[in-house]
């Protein structure tokens, strides 16, 4: 059986030097090029890679996808910054290559994945829900893709289920005390050193509280995740956002 064809990008990041290890490692794979910043894109399509692994930053991963989708490339992209107007841009590029596959996943590993899916079951049974992220200092964006996404899902089920606005008397105060409001719903990012990638989901209601919480203490938890979007992305065409449509989860 011929070898899947891989391509990483940001191969030197944090996240990419992991998955280049990750990808070498696996049998039914074959690293076919490890770019950094400045390499040119040219080595892809040179290289006859047919997935591209995609871990830079939110300035660069547009361009990379474009070039990927125009050369029927797939993508597994973990990078962040997705906003619905970066969305709308990456689904008339795969438009155009109909045939090519795209997964945004906001986080690989296997226990943020249940993180967002419990949390988004519990949305409506609380009150009051606010998310904390918890990340190493060298992290860039705030709030994290995963938080940001997390906070979605659940503004969505408490939406669906008619649920009030959590209740909040504040009324004086500093900017910025009560965190971003993501679709109405608060969230918190903390960068400290020594942290790797955290989160947690507090939800309230009379005489109760419940806290999901999440901690990725390496990198290697967003491997599997990594390699199975590479796997699943080649024969599922046009953009899938999240690793959860690859699980199985119901
Ligand atoms: N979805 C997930 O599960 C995860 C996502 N991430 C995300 O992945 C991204 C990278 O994170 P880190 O590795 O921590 O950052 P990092 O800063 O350590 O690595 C990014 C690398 O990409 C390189 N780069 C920038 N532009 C490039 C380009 N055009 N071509 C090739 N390389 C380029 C940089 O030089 C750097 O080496 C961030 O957006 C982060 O939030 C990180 C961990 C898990
Ligand atoms: O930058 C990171 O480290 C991470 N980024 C992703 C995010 O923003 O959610 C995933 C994970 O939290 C690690």
């Amino acid at each position: 059986m011929s070898k899947l064809r891989v391509a990483v990008l940001g191969a030197k990041g944090r996240i990419g030097s992991e998955a280049v290890r990750a990808v070498e490692a696996a049998e039914d794979m074959e690293l076919v090029a490890a770019l950094g910043r400045g390499d040119s894109l040219e080595t892809l399509t040179d290289a006859g890679a047919e997935v591209a692994v995609e871990l830079t930053e939110p300035g660069s991963v547009m361009d990379n996808l474009e070039f990927c989708l125009r050369h029927g490339i797939h993508g597994v992209v973990g990078t962040t910054g997705w906003t619905d107007e970066r969305l709308a841009r990456l689904r008339g590029w795969l438009d155009a290559s109909p045939r090519t596959g795209v997964l945004i996943a906001p986080n690989f590993s296997i226990g943020a994945v249940l993180t967002m899916r419990f949390a988004r079951q519990a949305a409506r049974f609380f009150e009051s829900v606010e998310v904390i992220e918890l990340h190493h200092p060298n992290k860039v964006d705030a709030p994290s893709g995963t938080a940001a996404r997390t906070a979605q899902l659940i503004a969505e089920a408490r939406r669906e289920a008619g649920c009030a606005p959590a209740p909040d008397a504040t009324a004086t105060g500093l900017d910025g005390a009560r965190g971003a409001d993501v679709d109405g719903v608060p969230v918190h990012s903390v960068r400290l050193r020594g942290l790797l990638a955290h989160q947690e989901v507090l939800l309230g209601g009379e005489g109760e509280t419940l806290t999901i919480r999440h901690d990725s203490t390496h990198h290697s938890s967003f491997m599997p995740g990594i390699l199975l979007g590479a796997r699943r992305v080649v024969t599922t065409p046009g953009l899938t956002f999240g690793l959860e449509h690859f699980l199985d989860l119901d």
